[in-house]
């Protein structure tokens, strides 16, 4: 096959469309073994996840982790799973289907949306092959990480560059790279806490959880330890609360080397020691309940909080589909889009010649 494979559509710059590509980490096909030895075998392959020379780290992941972890997380998975399937995937999906009816709302109802899985399925690849066919040749890409890291935001980054190095008419690209500090994501965030408490009444903590990444991460220049500081102090600020009321810790800690600290789960302990009787914990750097959140936090870290003298302890769930964080997200997208906004959608008219040369193209071939 020729290195630059022939278009499967003929697309005309005038029936162009825009696009968003919602992406997220990716989650196991199902809660057994085998589906997450697929699962984090691919995740675990990446190098942007796991910053060990190929040489060492191909015995360790291929002869000790895959044989051992996936019977492990299966069982966690088998906690969390629902009859839609995982968690991270049904927010996600219905996160999308959102956005759409947003930007709708918005009046922009000639954006395509379509949404894929960094690991796993829906892949990048297939969601940029669809909305290749669809004509689009504007595709913003939009990962639901609210602070960029190099082991997640990076990943879906180079996976879209790779994933196009075969296209003969390549896509003008944009890339959200972050948006710890979004005003109507920090808002969603504090409506929700703020809802809580109504609801529940009010912590002597507020712990906010991000998941870790290696702490050499940090130290060669990642910004992501940065990003979630600022996430944390800006939803503290919202919410008005004192410093001593509310704290940031890391959790989902991976190996025997250093990560980002304080852990989340030590601390929760200490606090316990400490006296302090109740806890709310919410993790502001997942948009979507998954395991991380769901097992993690609210089955593993609640538990180590009242096994260690705590009383009560609350889990404030992620934003999930909640209208004002879709409101948020239709911003977000907008902003980005800019100028992509103002270009007319293609006529009625240009689209039946599209349609047309790709039906002559199809026949040349
Ligand atoms: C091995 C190193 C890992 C790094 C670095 C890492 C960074 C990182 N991860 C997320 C978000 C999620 N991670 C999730 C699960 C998960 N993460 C790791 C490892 C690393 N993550 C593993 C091995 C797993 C799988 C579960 C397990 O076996 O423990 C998830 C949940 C997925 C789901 O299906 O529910 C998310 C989301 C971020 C944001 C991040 C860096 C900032
Ligand atoms: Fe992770
Ligand atoms: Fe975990």
């Amino acid at each position: 096959m020729a290195r630059y494979r022939p278009e499967p559509e003929y697309t005309h710059g005038t029936s162009a469309l825009t696009g968003v590509l919602i992406a997220n980490l990716g989650t196991p096909e199902a809660p057994t073994a085998p589906a997450l030895r697929k699962y984090l075998k691919q995740f675990l392959s990446d190098p942007r996840v796991v910053e060990i020379p190929r040489i060492a780290w191909w015995p360790i992941l291929n002869g000790i982790i895959l044989n051992l972890r996936p019977k492990k997380s299966a069982a966690k998975y088998a906690t969390v799973w629902t009859d839609e399937g995982s968690p991270l995937r049904v927010h996600t999906e219905r996160q999308a289907k959102l956005l759409a009816g947003q930007l709708l709302h918005d009046g922009h109802g000639e954006v395509v949306v379509d949404w894929a899985m960094r690991y796993g399925q829906p892949s990048i690849e297939g969601a940029l092959d669809r909305m290749r066919a669809r004509g689009c040749t504007r595709i913003l890409i939009l990962p639901l990480y609210p602070q960029y890291a190099a082991s997640t935001t990076a990943s879906v980054m180079d996976d879209v560059a790779r994933c196009i190095t075969h296209w003969r008419n390549q896509p003008e690209l944009r890339f959200v790279r972050s948006f710890a500090d979004h005003p109507g994501y920090i808002a969603a965030l504090a409506n929700c806490v703020r809802e809580h408490w109504q609801a529940n009444g009010e912590p002597e903590r507020l712990v906010m959880s991000f998941h870790g990444i290696p702490r050499r991460s940090l130290d060669l220049g990642d910004p992501y330890h940065c990003e979630c500081h600022k996430s944390a102090r800006l939803l503290a600020e919202a919410l008005e609360l004192p410093r001593e009321r509310w704290l940031i810790t890391f959790q989902s800690r991976f190996g025997k080397a250093e990560w980002l600290q304080p852990y989340t789960e030590p601390t929760l302990q200490k606090l316990a020691g400490e006296g302090v009787r109740r806890v709310d914990v919410i993790c502001p750097g997942f948009v979507s309940d998954c395991l991380e959140t769901i097992e993690e936090i609210g089955m593993e870290c609640r538990e180590a909080f009242l096994t260690a003298g705590g009383e009560t302890f609350h889990y404030i769930p992620c934003l999930n589909e909640r209208a004002d964080w879709i409101a948020a997200l239709g911003k977000l997208a907008e902003s980005h889009l800019g100028n992509w906004l103002e270009i007319a959608p293609p006529s009625a008219q240009e689209r039946e010649l599209a349609a047309l040369r790709a039906r002559d193209l199809g026949a040349a071939r």
